[in-house]
């Protein structure tokens, strides 16, 4: 008989809730982790504090507020909402219609479209799951000088292009998502999650998980230092390209999940921490509607400016950071010109002419245990995270923001969701 009960690679938040639970129930758990932290795609910069994954704690009622032994959420300050135009910051309302309306309008548009029948399937014609490209093309043949602004505001929320985007399920996410209003802070930031639910917990750091074998009521995980784990059965929460690309391989994987996990890529991101010497006079969101720099934000009294950019904006900003950044390109170098720094410049003018002294990067789609950002709903694939999701023979279970689906949006909260589901399904198959 194995000795250990469960093993689950990954320990980003979906794996931590899933092993936590696992482990409150009483069971022998032990975590895989490839990286040399915890978190995975939450990251803390040790030294400003700030975040160079997941940003902020969406919602007042979102349910990371109510976990025992966290701090208490930190409402943020509130950010005049700024779009970069014709070289200088405007009011957001400058765009006609402002986007955040339109994806308002969206997600009221599909309300009485038969979403759960077109989730379950492929969808026949007519049912609604359209890409959020031929949706606003709708919307804006009045205005079609709003398409384009439009579109890149699809690009930087759902770190995807409006064409690959389904209407649907764009609308269905918002709608199941019930965390309520504003954004939030965690004290210490928002590593103190994966922190604390990593409690007392057993996991294995820096040593990717590269086979995973398995039959009936037993699994055998092989790294890629030679390290052996047998268990009864398994939760395997990486991103599902991990698996799609090879870097994972399990036995006997349906053609059904294979597929899923080809589908189920997260779309692209590049962020920045640009530290300055001198503090950002006012709170500022700025959005790039030239797929650019994505959002730029900074924080009254705070020396660093986050620039956060997803989708075609990535790939913009990770080759202009590759062509000016020194050989070794990544880490902490001064930068002194070049189209970023003067696009930061127009985005937020007090930076003009000034010199960073720090720059951090993260950069996500380059990232070899996330491929991306986070899982976007795809058009013609709502079908895919419910695929992912399967378990395999009541042995191998999964987990992970790819699994979320229609449920709610790609976030933090419903990566645990999933590893909490997971892992009722594993103590309701070992029982
Ligand atoms: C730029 C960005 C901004 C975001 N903004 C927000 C936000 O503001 N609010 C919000 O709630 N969410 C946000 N998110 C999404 C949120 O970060 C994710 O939904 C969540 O962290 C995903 O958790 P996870 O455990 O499913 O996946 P991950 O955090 O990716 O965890 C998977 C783990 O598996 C590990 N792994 C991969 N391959 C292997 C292997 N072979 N062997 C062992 N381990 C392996 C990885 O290293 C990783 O630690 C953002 C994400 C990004 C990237």
């Amino acid at each position: 008989m194995a000795e250990l009960d469960v093993v689950v690679i990954g320990a980003g938040v979906s794996g931590l809730a899933a092993a936590a639970k696992l482990a409150g129930a009483g069971l022998a758990v032990e975590m895989l982790e490839a990286r040399t932290r915890i978190g995975g795609r939450i990251h803390t910069d040790e030294d400003s504090g700030l975040e160079l994954g997941a940003q902020v704690v969406h919602g007042d009622r979102n349910p990371i507020g109510a976990l025992p032994g966290l701090p208490a959420l930190v409402p943020l300050p509130r950010y005049a909402a700024k779009v970069l135009m014709n070289g200088a910051p405007h009011p957001l309302s400058a765009l006609r219609p402002p986007p955040p309306l339109l994806e308002e309008r969206l997600v009221a548009d599909a309300t009485g479209r038969p979403v759960v029948e077109a989730a379950g399937r492929p969808s026949p014609s007519g049912c609604g799951d359209v890409s959020v490209a031929q949706w606003l093309k709708e919307q804006t043949v009045r205005f079609p000088t709003a398409l384009e602004p439009a579109a890149e505001w699809f690009r930087q929320n759902w770190a995807a292009d409006p064409e690959a985007l389904s209407a649907l399920g764009v609308s269905a996410a918002r709608r199941a998502d019930a965390v309520g209003q504003g954004q939030f802070a965690l004290p210490g930031g928002l590593r103190t999650l994966p922190e604390r639910l990593a409690d007392g917990l057993r996991v294995r750091l820096g040593d990717p998980v590269v086979r995973l074998t398995w039959s009936p009521g037993r699994v055998r995980v092989v790294t890629a230092a030679g390290h052996v784990v047998d268990a009864a059965a398994a939760v395997v929460t990486v991103p599902p390209p991990i698996v799609a690309d090879g870097r994972l391989t399990i036995n006997d994987l349906p053609v059904r999940k294979q597929a899923a996990a080809q589908e189920l890529r997260p779309g692209d991101a590049w962020c920045a921490l640009v530290t300055y010497p001198e503090p950002a006079p006012e709170s500022v969101v700025v959005f790039d509607p030239e797929g650019r720099l994505g959002f730029v934000t900074a924080t009254a009294g705070r020396h660093e400016v986050v620039i956060m950019a997803k989708a075609g904006a990535a790939g913009w900003a990770r080759a202009v950071w590759r062509a000016s950044a020194p050989a070794g390109g990544e880490g902490e170098v001064a930068w002194r010109d070049g189209p970023l720094l003067s696009r930061l410049a127009e985005a937020v003018p007090w930076t003009k002419g000034r010199v960073p002294e720090v720059v951090k990067v993260a950069d996500w789609g380059a990232d070899p245990w996330a491929g991306g950002a986070y899982t976007y709903p795809g058009a013609g694939a709502l079908w895919a995270p419910a695929a992912w999701a399967e378990p395999m023979g009541g042995t191998i279970f999964f987990a992970g923001e790819a699994t979320t689906g229609l449920a709610g949006p790609p976030m933090a909260h419903m990566a645990m969701a999933g590893g909490e589901r997971a892992a009722t399904e594993v103590i309701g198959a070992l029982r």
